[in-house]
């Protein structure tokens, strides 16, 4: 109804009725006991190997984030919420995103959030799965990938998108490589769906060209400031530290870590505390495990680069 009265030019209308339809939809999802707003998906047959289902809680304010990075995450949860008002007056929701950044930043993290503030499930694409030594295959389920994408709304996580997205080849096969491009190219293309499609990738600069005017926003992931290791911190460990705590000389000690680096010296501190005992985690203890994490990067660094 409300696409025909679009098309009659009863635009106030039709999208007087896309609302009212949202908000019944809205309603009953809110109605399923347990898991609130989240409709129950599962992949079925082949496609429950390429796809891994969860309904996650997270949500963007869990996340320590650039200001550019929640302005724009900010951005396509608003224009996925008025969706329907958007569609009426034949304008597209954002919805195709390229999140670039070094491990550990947050883009998995992100694709959750993502899910779990727009109260839909979570679809990871196992790359793994999909990418098999036979062409055609590849092709074949990620048709299937794109047929689930258009079925079921969700948000579709395809990390280490470089294996798909690169203009070298797998396996030192570019030709293979670069169809499967192609396909993924076209796919992404076609796809009128009202799901969000995040891919993520740690290498942008192996990316082919072609691929980035398809996403609606590439967004740029970094290592925390210090100013946002000193909210992560705070974030997780501010019941368990002094009041008197020199975050700041903390985040210091923090710097060039991730993200991902720093919850895990917080947790081993955490780990500790509870293990021994104590209520309290020691700052000295913490500021040992940072500098820990800081061996672990520098020798990770060195093996990349031999
Ligand atoms: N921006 C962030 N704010 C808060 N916690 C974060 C953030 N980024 C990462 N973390 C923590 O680190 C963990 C790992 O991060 P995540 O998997 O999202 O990184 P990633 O960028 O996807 O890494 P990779 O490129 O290696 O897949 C998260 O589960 C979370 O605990």
């Amino acid at each position: 109804m409300a696409a025909h009265e679009a098309k009659q030019g009863h635009g106030k209308l039709a999208e007087e009725l896309r609302e009212l339809i949202d908000a019944a939809k809205q309603r009953r999802a809110e109605a399923v006991p347990g898991r609130g707003a989240v409709p129950i998906a599962r992949p079925k047959g082949e496609l429950a190997s390429l796809l891994h289902v969860s309904y996650p809680a997270r949500k963007l304010a869990d996340m320590v984030l650039a200001q550019e990075v929640a302005e724009a995450l900010q951005q396509v949860l608003k224009e996925q919420r008025h969706q329907g008002k958007l569609r009426s007056h034949g304008l597209q929701p954002r919805r195709k995103l390229l999140l670039v950044g070094p491990s550990g930043t947050g883009k998995t993290m992100t694709a959750a959030a993502l899910a779990g503030e727009l109260s839909i499930p979570l679809f990871v694409v196992r790359l793994d799965a999909l990418i098999t030594k036979f062409m055609g295959e590849t092709a074949a389920k990620l048709r299937q990938v794109f047929d689930a994408v258009s079925e079921t709304r969700g948000v579709y996580f395809f990390d280490e998108f470089d294996a798909i997205g690169s203009q070298r080849g797998l396996a030192n096969d570019v030709g293979e490589i670069r169809r499967i491009l192609n396909s993924f190219l076209l796919m992404i293309e076609q796809d009128e769906s009202n799901s969000v499609i995040v891919a993520a990738t740690n290498h942008p600069d192996i990316l082919d060209q072609a691929l980035f005017r398809r996403f609606d926003d590439v967004i740029e992931y970094h290592v925390p400031t210090d100013s946002e290791a000193k909210d992560l911190l705070r974030n997780r460990l501010s019941r368990y530290m002094a009041k008197t705590t020199d975050w700041g000389s903390l985040a210091i000690a923090a710097q060039g870590l991730s993200h991902a680096d720093i919850t895990r010296a917080m947790e081993d501190a955490i780990k500790e505390s509870v293990m021994h005992d104590r209520e309290t985690v020691s700052g000295q203890e913490l500021l040992g495990l940072l500098q820990q994490r800081q061996v672990m990067r520098q020798r990770a660094l060195q093996t990349n680069k031999e």
